[in-house]
């Protein structure tokens, strides 16, 4: 008897666990495809986006990021598979999807000839807000994006930059629960890109964002989690963390007072390789981190350390072996 109960207790808590993750999700995207002739643009990929996570889409060009996106925003029908945003089928519910949905596309279309607060407005009335409640949105959005001192002006007269930001309050206006930008900073300069990249920062505390860029830097100060897509298919799906350190690889710089043996530190046994940098300084790529050895050696010799430092494995050569098939 005991036991039955134990079971279906155990039974029911894993059913309880299964639906409160699916209810934490907010992006689901299910063996999803799309095809163009013989071309499939994306090829049964699936990950997933929790509340408030926010997900760095990556890949090279022509990967499938805008059109996994596309599908994701009701832009185009996927070939097979399903997207759900916030519960909704954007096959069988498109209209709840683009509710629950802000979308920043690549190009970042805008009526140029219409003015910041005007367009703000249009937008707005498009996603069916009205009266005061709409003029306190355009004034939220406004304010979110940096937009005070520009909002009187015609958005042809803005540079890139602050257009994007209009881009980004249009997407906003209707209190989204997730928020799909496709490369936001691309063809900004610099100090736009850290700008644009604060906003994003600000306006997602709350949201599920998805975000596609070729900046990886930006992935670094960004995102919670990385999803890499390939010739259509999903090569890597990890927390940032993770991913980090998913490498069987570290590599430790220490820096001594005075001349460097190398003799002592090679009999550690994780240790692949030693590079001598300068007289005082080493490379030791190791297995594991063995920074408590090496300081035990210099303890033994005598030696004052100086400086030593682990490396983390960069973004960049992840996606590089990631993409690179
Ligand atoms: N309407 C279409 N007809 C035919 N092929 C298409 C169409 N739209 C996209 N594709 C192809 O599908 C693939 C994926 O395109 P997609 O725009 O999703 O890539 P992407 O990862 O967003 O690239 P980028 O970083 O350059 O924007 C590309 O090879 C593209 O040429």
């Amino acid at each position: 008897m005991i036991s039955i109960n134990i079971q279906n207790f155990y039974i029911f808590g894993k059913y309880f666990t299964k639906v409160y993750q699916y209810l934490s999700m907010s992006l689901i995207v299910k063996d999803l495809v799309k095809q163009y002739r013989e071309q499939f643009a994306v090829n049964h990929i699936s990950f997933e986006a929790k509340k408030g996570q926010i997900v760095g889409f990556l890949g090279p060009n022509g990967a499938g990021k805008s059109t996994t996106m596309k599908i994701a925003t009701c832009y185009l029908t996927p070939t097979s598979g399903t997207v759900e945003v916030c519960g909704y089928d954007v096959l069988t519910s498109s209209l709840e999807v683009r509710k629950k949905v802000g979308y920043l596309p690549e190009h970042n279309p805008l009526y140029l000839d219409m003015y910041v607060h005007e367009y703000l407005h249009f937008i707005g009335s498009l996603h069916q807000l009205k009266g005061v409640f709409r003029n306190e949105r355009v004034k939220k959005v406004i304010e979110l994006c940096g937009l005070g001192k520009e909002q009187h002006k015609k958005i042809g007269m803005l540079s890139k930059g602050y257009r994007q930001r209009v881009g980004l309050a249009q997407a906003l206006i209707h209190e989204p629960e997730v928020l799909i930008l496709d490369e936001p900073t691309s063809a900004l300069d610099p100090l736009q890109i850290i700008e644009i990249r604060n906003v994003i920062k600000e306006v997602s505390k709350e949201k599920t964002v998805l975000f596609s860029t070729h900046i990886l830097q930006e992935v670094k100060a960004l995102c919670d989690r990385v999803v890499i897509i390939n010739l259509g298919k999903i090569v890597k799906d990890s927390p940032l963390s993770d991913l980090q350190l998913q490498k069987d690889e570290v590599k430790i710089q220490i820096e001594l007072e005075g001349e460097i043996e190398i003799e002592p530190f090679k009999h550690i046994n994780a240790v692949i390789d030693i590079q001598k940098i300068s007289p005082n300084k080493l490379l030791i790529k190791a297995q594991t981190d063995i920074r408590p050895e090496i300081s035990k050696i210099a303890l033994e010799k005598g030696w004052l350390i100086l400086g030593m430092s682990k490396e983390e494995t960069s973004l960049e050569s992840i996606f590089q072996e990631a993409t690179s098939k």
